[in-house]
């Protein structure tokens, strides 16, 4: 099956399903994180003049290597399968890009301690954290990260997010954001083993996945500084009251502060700092050209991260109007009535119903419930 993207063309094994392409090495739902990709790495070149390598540490059908090398960058594929490390190298020549990159066929992590890079990207099935040391111990300037594995993230798989993160997942109304605070923390304190500090720069949870974007910063002090944004979540499953702290050790409440119930979760360690530089997010929005498949998409979503208000959880107003026994309202209406009553209120880009403010549980109730009869 022949497949064009970002003005690369592909040859993967396959078949077109009702208008959908279907193969085990090329996904098309995952062209908005490719689009992005390559947004970024544009937009962090432009601010890192001296980046130039690019690890594309599970490349598959090669696609988001490929259009690295065709935007310039140093790449190398890399693949544990046979038949993909072939498939990428017909690609790569099939775009005349053999000359630009080079295809390894190896176990990643073996590869990464052997040579750094300035940029490395994981995106393997599943949890990313298998790689994460390698890519800390190897990687000079960003580290870019694809997680799937969604459910063991929100807490909905409890013990498998115990495993694979070192930390205690909670199962909240913002499963979406959960997975980006637990993901983030699990690679700010593998970083941190390595004297690297992170600086998230850009991330999003999009339709089963959760993608950041790390900024580096190979000091000691730089990991000190990172950990310093780790903390706990400490929700009420009645009320929907939370609250966060941070540190490295939970001081859980024993009761809720806003309905006096004891149904208390603790999430955590969670990153509790700012997962976007918003001004660099309007950057790659800037950078991503008309002749990306999801150009207007992935602009869309670039502006919904820039206006988010910067707090650790979101709410979902439909499950919040359930909660209360109120109709839900227009969002716009809703948020009007929050910033009214002088709170920082945006939509979030966790889904059409979600909303970030600072006002509390009790906050949230007494200022827009007037509008929800
Ligand atoms: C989700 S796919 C990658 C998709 C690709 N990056 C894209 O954007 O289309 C995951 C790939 O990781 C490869 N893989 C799994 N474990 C690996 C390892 N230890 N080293 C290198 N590649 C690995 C698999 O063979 C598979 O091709
Ligand atoms: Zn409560």
């Amino acid at each position: 099956m022949r497949v064009t993207e970002g003005g690369i063309d592909l040859e993967v094994p396959g078949e077109q399903t009702e208008g959908v392409e279907e193969s085990v090495f090329y996904n098309p739902r995952q062209e908005l994180n490719r689009d992005l990709t390559i947004a970024t790495l544009r937009t962090f070149r432009e601010r890192e003049e001296r980046a130039e390598s690019y690890l594309d540490a599970m490349t598959a059908s090669g696609v988001r290597g490929i259009r690295a090398a065709a935007d310039g960058w140093d790449v190398t594929c890399c693949d544990l399968e046979a038949d993909a490390v072939d498939l990428a190298r017909e690609n790569l020549e099939r775009n005349d890009l053999a000359d630009e990159a080079r295809v390894e066929h190896r176990n990643v992590n073996a590869l990464m301690h052997d040579e750094m890079f300035d940029v490395i990207d994981l995106d393997p099935y599943g949890t990313p954290m298998p790689f994460a040391d390698a890519a800390f111990a190897r990687c000079r300037d960003l580290l870019c990260v694809t997680a799937t594995d969604t459910a063991p993230l929100c807490g909905a798989h409890f013990n498998s997010g115990v495993r694979s993160y070192s930390a205690v997942p909670q199962n909240t109304d913002y499963h979406p954001e959960m997975g980006v605070r637990i993901l983030v923390s699990a690679l700010a304190r593998s970083g941190a083993r390595f004297d690297v500090g992170v600086e998230p720069i850009l991330t999003h949870a999009t339709s089963h996945y959760v993608r950041t974007y790390l900024e580096l910063d190979r000091k000691a002090s730089a990991a000190d500084a990172a950990l310093e944004h780790l903390g706990h979540i400490y929700h009420c499953e009645d009320c929907l009251y939370r609250e966060t702290e941070h540190g490295q050790v939970a001081d859980p409440l024993e009761s809720c502060p806003h309905c006096g119930g004891n149904r208390l979760l603790t999430a955590g360690p969670v990153w509790l700092g700012p997962v976007q530089d918003t001004e660099f997010v309007a950057a790659v929005r800037s950078a991503i050209p008309d002749a990306f498949g999801t150009a207007e998409k992935a602009r869309e979503l670039c502006e919904t991260l820039e206006a988010e208000v910067d707090e650790p959880t979101h709410y979902d107003q439909h499950k919040l109007c359930k909660n209360w026994g109120l109709p839900a309202n227009a969002m716009d209406e809703f948020l009007d009535d929050l910033r009214e009553a002088g709170y920082a209120a945006s939509p979030a880009h966790y889904g059409g119903t979600t909303f970030k403010t600072d006002a509390s549980v009790g906050e949230i109730r007494a200022a827009t419930e007037g509008s929800l009869e």
